[in-house]
This record gives C-alpha cells, structure tokens and sequence, in this order.
C-alpha cells in the first residue's frame, strides 16, 4: 500500500522529469494537485516522496518526527561535510546529536546571538551610509538591494563567524565569496552516481569528481588559515568570542581528541546557512512591499512612529513593531527562501495518511505549496496580506505547520535566532531611513531562480531618498 506513483520511465524513473522543470517546488507543486498531497517518485534507484500539505507535514515534522530526522547521504554532501561531520547533512544519530547540543547551547544560542548584537547594528549601518550616499549624488544613484543584502549578510557571517572584517571589493571578500559559489553550486550539481550507484565511473569520466576534489581542497586550506589565525591570536573573552572561536575552545577543552574535520565542517554549514537565506529575505520582503505601496507607507509608519526622532533603528525598537513582524510573517510565507526543506530521509518503516513508507526513503517537504494550502490559508492565500497575521499567534518558529518557513521539529533551523535578527534589523532600518522608488527602466518581478534557496532571479534595483525627521 503504497502512495501514489508519478508515471516516469524504466530506469530512470521521474528523473527527466524533475531536471526538465525550472522550479522544482512549483512543478511538485503542480504534480500535488494531480496526485494528491503525498505522492512518490523514482529518482533512479532512490524512492522519494513528496510531501504538500500543512497537516502532513505536521506529521513529518511532528508526531513521526524521529523515523523523518535522518538525511539521504550524497556525494557532494559527503566529501564537503569531511564524511558528515557536520549538522545540517550528517544522518540522524550520535554525531549529529552531540553537534546539535553544542550549536544549541554555545555557537547559535539566543544570549550568543544576542553577543553580536552591536557587530549586526554596525554592519546595518554601514550598509545604510552606503546607500545615502546614492541618494544624495546628483542625480540619485539606483542601489541594487540584492548585491546590497548579499553583501551585509557575507561580511556579517565573517564577523561573527571568524572576526575578520573583509574590505569590500577587495581579493579576499572575493575569494571568499567565490568558494561559497562553488560550495553551492557542488552541493545542488546532480551526480550520477547518487542515482545509479553502479554507473559512478560516469562522474569520474566528465570530470565532475576531479572539481568536486579541487573545491574540497580549497576549502580546506581556507578553513585551515582560519583556525591557525585563531590559534595565534590569545586571550579572548567568551562574551567577545566569535563561532570559530568558541568552537576551537571547546575542541580543545573537551577530554576527547580534537576533532579538526568536526571544526571545518561546521564553518561549511555556517557559511551555507547563514548568508543567502537571509540575504534572499530582505530581498523578497522589500520586492513584496514596493508591490504594495499601501502596505509600505503604513509599516513606514509604524517603524517612524515609533523610532521618534533617534537616528536609526536599533534592536529595542523591533519587539515594538508588530505591523513589520506581520509583513516579515507574511513574505516568509509567500516568497518562502527556502522552498522545500533540506532533503529528509525515513529511519524505519512507518504509515503515513495510510501508505506504508518504507526505510530510507527521501522525503521532500514542499514548504512553498504547503503555504499555498488552501486546508490551511482559507483567504486568498496567493495574496500578500500581513494582516492575516496581526493580532495572530501564529509565527515561523515551527509551531505552526502551514508556515515552516525555518522547518520544524528535531532538524529546525539551529540558525533561525540569527536569521531573524539580520532580517528584521535591515529591514527595518532600510524602511526607515528611506523612501523608495523602482528605479528608471527596470520591472518590478517576482521570478525567482531555482536552487535550495529561493533568490529573487533579477536584481532589485531601486531608487533611494533619504527619509528627513
Ligand atoms: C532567514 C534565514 C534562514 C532560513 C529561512 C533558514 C531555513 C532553514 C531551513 C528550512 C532548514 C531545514 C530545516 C529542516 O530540515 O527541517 C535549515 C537548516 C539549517 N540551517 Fe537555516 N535558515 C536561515 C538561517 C540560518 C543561519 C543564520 C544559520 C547559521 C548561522 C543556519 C544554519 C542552518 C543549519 C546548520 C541547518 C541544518 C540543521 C540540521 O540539519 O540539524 N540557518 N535552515
């Protein structure tokens, strides 16, 4: 008894199906309404099914959460992650548990997160002068807010992941965030041995594994300077102690030999959380609100209102806006940056909605149809409406099934404190310090391009103008 088959072909399965696809979450989306909220694939040799709607994932994520925790273990996957010594792709078990509990309680913890709160405030406001200078030459300049946000995010990550602030524009800004690139784009490539073990000599033969060795080891290297720079440099308070930092502390200080792979592998995993997740939802909640103008000028508002005649924004102004939580609520929950969660697989045999699941499956969770769920989102649920979420309980933190924007359950964004504070912080003092306009010549657009983060496909270049008390 098993879920519904999408029709695919012998051998391959539905392969050519899901490369053809330009999104992958909007053609899932679209099998969904074909199959049914839960429906199976053939990826290969790898049986996959996929999950789209709220009360599903609740019981994926929730009540059966522990025969869902584990992840599928691929190639790129492996190699990058040093055998999986880090979090976010090790399988479910010891390892990932005991990096869970450190991340948790010292690297990620809401009083760490709250630690970078003056790193966060500045970095806000360098991005903030960057743009008034735009604004003030003659004729104002257009600022692109997607390489604007990329860039507060990259440098923010620097700091608080390894306390060097990189100059912008220079080589090493650059070499870091072209070993990011290559990061992403290895660990979406499709390698043929994941789907047909026995063919894996083809992976070999056109080269893919030879760049998938050449980037392993120019990472390495990088986090090697890393950690030898923090071996050389003494004598840091905890409070003022970076990730890397505290991370090489507690490796040293723990009673087990040093786990050096464990130390890189978990500055890959900051790397690749922590900088387009957050960088694609600045992006998506300011393109949400210059399609509403009306909703703009009232967050405006409440943001100005409240922040009286200071100069900017700070962190005690933000549990003061509940209209900017609802608007941040309301993009998380249409133009979610992570359309479908990190791909989960089965531990043991289990039942759900009544098809027998068998072990070691892949299980997508298609985050982007499940806030399109009309079960769930009974009001024009394609609409941006922040009101839906003023005066609601309802929030992302993986409570509520129908907007998991961060996940939910055992395998919740460790980094969703972190992402949260970067998001709302510049979005708020972007509304606040300035009035904006599309710039001439360009469209305003929702296309997206496909990867495991949902960015913005075409630059958001709008026209700033300096907000004067
Ligand atoms: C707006 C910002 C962010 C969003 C939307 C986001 C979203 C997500 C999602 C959807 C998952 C998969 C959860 C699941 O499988 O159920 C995830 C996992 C993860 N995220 Fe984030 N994230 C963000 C920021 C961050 C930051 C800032 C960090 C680190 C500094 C981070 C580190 C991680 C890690 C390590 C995992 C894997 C956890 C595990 O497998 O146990 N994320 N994130």
């Amino acid at each position: 008894n098993l879920p519904p088959l999408v029709p695919g072909l012998p051998f391959i399965g539905n392969l050519h199906q899901l490369s053809a696809a330009p999104l992958l979450h909007i053609y899932l989306s679209h099998l969904s309404k074909l199959h049914g909220p839960l429906f199976r694939l053939n990826l290969g040799s790898n049986p996959v099914i996929v999950i789209s709607s709220a009360k599903l994932a609740e019981e994926v994520l929730k009540h059966q959460d522990s025969a869902f925790c584990s992840r599928p273990e691929l190639v790129p996957q492996r190699r990058l992650s040093y055998n999986f010594a880090d979090m976010a792709f090790a399988p479910y078990g010891s390892h990932w548990r005991e990096v869970r509990r450190i991340a948790a309680t010292h690297l990620l913890s809401p009083p760490k997160v709250k630690s970078f709160r003056a790193v966060r405030e500045d970095e806000v406001a360098r991005m903030v002068a960057r743009i008034a200078r735009c604004a003030s030459s003659s004729p104002p300049r257009a600022v692109n807010l997607s390489e604007a946000a990329m860039g507060l995010t990259t440098t923010l990550i620097c700091r608080i992941g390894f306390g060097r602030r990189y100059e912008e524009q220079g080589t090493e800004l650059r070499r870091f965030q072209e070993l990011l690139t290559e990061l992403r784009q290895l660990l979406t490539a499709f390698f043929v041995s994941d789907y047909f073990p026995a063919l894996s000599w083809v992976d070999r033969a056109t080269g893919l594994m030879k760049r998938l060795d050449c980037a392993f080891e120019k990472l390495d290297s990088f986090y090697q300077e890393l950690i030898d720079e923090h071996l050389r440099t003494e004598g840091v308070d905890d409070d003022d102690e970076d990730i890397l930092g505290m991370q090489i502390k507690l490796e040293l200080n723990s009673n087990k030999p040093t786990n050096w792979d464990r130390v890189k592998a978990l500055l890959m995993d900051l790397f690749l959380g922590g900088t387009d997740s957050s960088a694609a939802s600045i992006v998506w909640i300011m393109t949400a609100l210059m399609k509403a103008p009306h909703i703009m000028k009232k967050v405006q508002t409440e943001i100005r209102n409240a922040v009286g005649n200071k100069a900017k924004v700070d962190e005690d102004d933000l549990p003061t806006l509940p209209y900017l939580k609802a608007v941040i609520n309301e993009t998380f929950r249409l133009y979610t940056p992570v359309p479908m969660l990190v791909p989960r697989e089965t531990t043991q045999k289990c039942v759900l909605g009544g098809y027998e699941i068998q072990p070691k499956t892949t299980v997508y969770v298609n985050v982007w149809a499940i806030t399109r769920d009309p079960e769930c989102w009974k009001t024009s649920p394609e609409e941006f409406l922040p009101e839906r979420f003023y005066g609601s309980d309802m929030d992302v933190k993986g409570k509520d099934f129908g907007l998991i924007p961060f996940g939910s359950g055992r395998r919740i964004c460790p980094g969703m404190f972190m992402g949260l504070a970067n998001v709302e912080l510049a979005v708020a003092n972007l509304l606040f310090s300035f009035d904006w306009e599309v710039a001439q010549g360009t469209e305003l657009d929702t296309d997206a391009l496909a990867g495991l983060i949902m960015h913005k496909k075409n630059p958001l270049l709008l026209l700033p103008k300096q907000y004067k008390l």
